[in-house]
């Protein structure tokens, strides 16, 4: 800070003036007192001196006066240039704070930059490192790869030597694959020949042990095994002469289920081939048809083991043959048709239509497709189930009725693209016996009419077919 210092020019205070007459007036008590005249002269000397000293001061004092005035006018500018630079350093420092402030802002994200960058620094740190081990990873495998192609390279003879045998395999595997598929078509032929051969229609006979209730009741076989092994069976008739009938194979009461089946196992092929197939058990009722074809859970029947063969030999030629199988389950009841997997019950008579020479088939019935044996029981159970639905006493009405299981095979050869379709039918008949005996009546009456025409109907088309007659009436059953 600079001061301002006031210097003014003081009132003419009332001095003591001296008369020229040798008085004066006294200071202190401001009366003329008498001066002598050595005092007087001395005075005026004083007072001439003291004047001069006056004057020299009043000069002095406006020397000093436009000195201060001079002094203050440059105090005034100085204090101007003090105020403009105070502003200008107000203004400064505002800009230092807003400097300060960018400052801090920028420090703050050159720090986070900085973090970043160190952060980052850290990753690629890691990476590289962990690229440098790779890189001496792969150079290590680089050193083994070209000692390993360095002996390849002197491997390249023998290789050559092996792809050329290789080659020659190939062509061996090739002629073999050929081969074996001519013999395969070959094996298929014969194996159908040999079936025809043994006959287009076979006729087994079983006879079934007698039951408990029968035994105990006391009665005794009537039938002579002794001809079993040649298909001979005699009937021993009390005191009339023994009737001996022939078949292809005769299964005494000591065979078993497998016994029976192993006669049928060779048709499954046959279906597989391409050939249509029909499996039926004809019989009295209680003879054991129903025993034969479907079993029991522990003693399965011909139903059951000829479809576990059927998609065990479709496993078995998977890698050559696609084979898409699915199945209609359905019930013949005094002349009508009825699908056993229909799920609802459908208003439309179903008829059996002829589809070409010997094929026939039921249009509207239900196919279902099926993919393993597992599929094929849960669909016999559901066409037992409705069977067992349809009637009050399902053993009753079974031995009335016919139930035929259908599977249809159609087969793909993923060799030579040939298709194929076939169908495998077993068949549980109703039974035969009130064709003669029964004395019904009323609807007893009609059903064993309807099993009387449709038994003879089919004994009608067989005798047909055995004797190769140039007409099969299939038209006249149902
Ligand atoms: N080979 C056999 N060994 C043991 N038991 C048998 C044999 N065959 C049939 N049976 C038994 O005899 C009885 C009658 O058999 P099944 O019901 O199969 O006769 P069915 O001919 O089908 O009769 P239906 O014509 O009434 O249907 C059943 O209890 C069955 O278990």
């Amino acid at each position: 800070m600079v001061c301002g210092i006031c210097i003014r020019k003081s009132p003419a205070t009332p001095a003591a003036k001296f008369g020229t007459r040798g008085s004066g007036l006294c200071k202190k008590c401001l009366t003329d007192v008498e001066i002598s005249s050595p005092i007087q002269k001395r005075t005026a000397k004083l007072i001439s001196k003291y004047e001069k000293q006056i004057e020299e001061l009043t000069s002095q004092c406006n020397i000093k006066s436009d000195e201060c005035s001079m002094a203050w006018s440059l105090v005034e500018s100085t204090n101007q240039e003090l105020d403009r630079l105070k502003m200008e350093l107000h203004q400064k420092l505002v800009q230092t704070d807003n400097f300060e402030q960018v400052l801090d802002t920028q420090t703050d994200q050159l720090r986070k930059v900085s973090q970043n960058y160190e952060n980052d620094k850290k990753l690629w740190a890691a990476a590289i490192s962990n690229l440098e081990s790779k890189i001496k990873a792969m150079k290590q495998e680089q050193a083994l790869l070209s000692l390993e192609a360095h002996d390849c390279a002197h491997a390249i003879p023998d290789l050559s030597k092996m792809i050329e045998a290789v080659r020659a395999l190939v062509a061996q595997c090739d002629d073999l694959k050929m081969k074996y598929h001519e013999e395969m078509a070959k094996r298929k032929k014969l194996h159908n020949i040999v079936q025809e051969t043994k006959g287009n229609i076979r006729v087994f006979c079983r006879c079934r042990p007698l039951s408990k209730v029968e035994t105990s009741s006391g009665y005794k076989c009537v039938v002579d095994f002794d001809g079993a092994n040649d298909g001979d069976i005699g009937i021993i008739n009390g005191g009339t002469a023994k009737k001996t009938f022939k078949f292809d194979r005769v299964y005494t009461p000591k065979d078993d289920q497998a016994e029976v089946y192993a006669d049928a196992s060779p048709l499954v092929t046959s279906v597989l081939d391409g050939y249509n197939v029909c499996i039926f058990a004809y019989g009295q009722t209680g003879t054991g048809k129903t025993f034969t074809m479907e079993g029991t859970e522990r003693n399965r029947g011909v139903n059951y083991r000829t479809l576990e063969e059927l998609f065990k030999i479709a496993e078995e030629r998977k890698d050559t043959v696609t084979y898409n199988i699915s199945v209609s389950v359905l019930e013949v009841y005094n002349e009508q048709i009825r699908d056993l997997l229909a799920t609802s019950p459908s208003s439309k008579k179903l008829e059996i239509k002829q589809a070409g020479e010997g094929s026939h088939h039921v249009p509207g019935i239900v196919e279902a497709k099926v993919e393993d044996i597992n599929e094929v029981w849960d669909v016999l159970q559901t066409g037992s189930n409705s069977r067992a639905v349809g009637s009050n006493n399902v053993n009753e009405h079974s031995s009335r009725s016919h139930c035929m299981l259908c599977i249809m095979v159609r087969a793909k050869n993923l060799i030579n693209g040939d298709c194929t379709r076939s169908k495998l039918w077993l068949v549980d008949l109703a039974g035969s016996e009130r064709l003669a005996k029964t004395d019904a009546q009323g609807d007893r009456l009609k059903e064993a009419q309807n099993i009387n025409r449709s038994l003879s109907a089919l004994g009608d088309v067989i005798s047909a077919l055995a004797s190769r007659s140039s007409h099969i009436p299939y038209r006249f059953a149902l």
